[in-house]
């Protein structure tokens, strides 16, 4: 039998997708400019300049392309960190050092990740920022995923107060077109503090 979602869980459903199949109608040529300009917008930041540990990821399933901004971290910051599946816990991501030589594999979702030992993985404390992936966003700072709920499970210690202090700035990254009027959270969502697009820095 098919589980019964809640009504909340039938809404993000639907903006979900809404949205995906919305970022796959936008043209190859769009879709390198805006790809180009996103990348501007993050070296723009503020916070982007003293950064030193940054996390991005590969896209795929027609998110806004983040190869310049790969490129750029790699130019700026000598590397990156990108997510890994854990394999022991469904729903969490390591963050794996990316220097651009870093060999890579495709996980079972077909987005390539990091092909190294764990232990090197850096603890998501430790990240200045961390550039994530969306599905959707509003301007409140909700965020909507593919649905794993990895980076919810992954960042949900850092609520607790201790982490006060140790939160990665977390900046979601994304066509406009993937702005929604509100995305209804649910207590484990994480909220962003900010989103990038191609023209815009909303922050939350
Ligand atoms: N580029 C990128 N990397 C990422 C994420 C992401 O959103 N974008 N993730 C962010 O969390 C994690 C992967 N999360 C994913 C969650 C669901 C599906 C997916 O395709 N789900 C299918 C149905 C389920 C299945 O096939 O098992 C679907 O929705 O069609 C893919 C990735 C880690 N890496
Ligand atoms: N802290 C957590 N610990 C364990 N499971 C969690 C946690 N946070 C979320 N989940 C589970 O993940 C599932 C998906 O959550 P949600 O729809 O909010 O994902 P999402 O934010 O869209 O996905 P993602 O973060 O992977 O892009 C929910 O069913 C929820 O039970």
């Amino acid at each position: 039998m098919r589980p019964q979602l809640t009504a909340i869980e039938q809404q993000k459903k639907l903006i979900r997708q809404q949205t995906r199949q919305l970022r796959t109608q936008i043209d190859q040529q769009s879709a390198a400019i805006a790809a180009r300009n996103l990348c501007i917008n993050i070296q723009a930041l503020t916070s982007y300049q003293s950064a030193k540990a940054i996390a991005c990821f590969l896209s795929f399933d027609g998110e806004i392309n983040t190869a310049p901004t790969i490129d750029a971290l790699l130019e700026d910051k000598g590397r990156c960190f990108l997510p890994k599946l854990k394999p022991s816990k469904p729903n969490r991501l390591w963050f794996m050092p990316y220097d651009g030589q870093t060999r890579l594999s495709v996980n079972r979702f077909g987005i390539p990740e990091v092909d190294k030992p764990v232990n090197l993985a850096i603890r998501v404390s430790s990240l200045d920022i961390l550039l994530m992936p969306l599905v959707a966003f509003d301007t409140k700072g909700n965020r909507l995923g593919m649905g794993g709920g990895f980076y919810d499970a992954t960042l949900a210690h850092l609520l607790s107060p201790e982490f006060a202090d140790k939160r990665p700035l977390c900046i979601g990254i994304a066509y406009d077109e993937q702005r929604v009027s509100a995305i209804p959270a649910q207590e484990w969502d994480y909220p962003l503090d900010g989103v990038v697009t191609p023209t815009k820095f909303y922050q939350f």
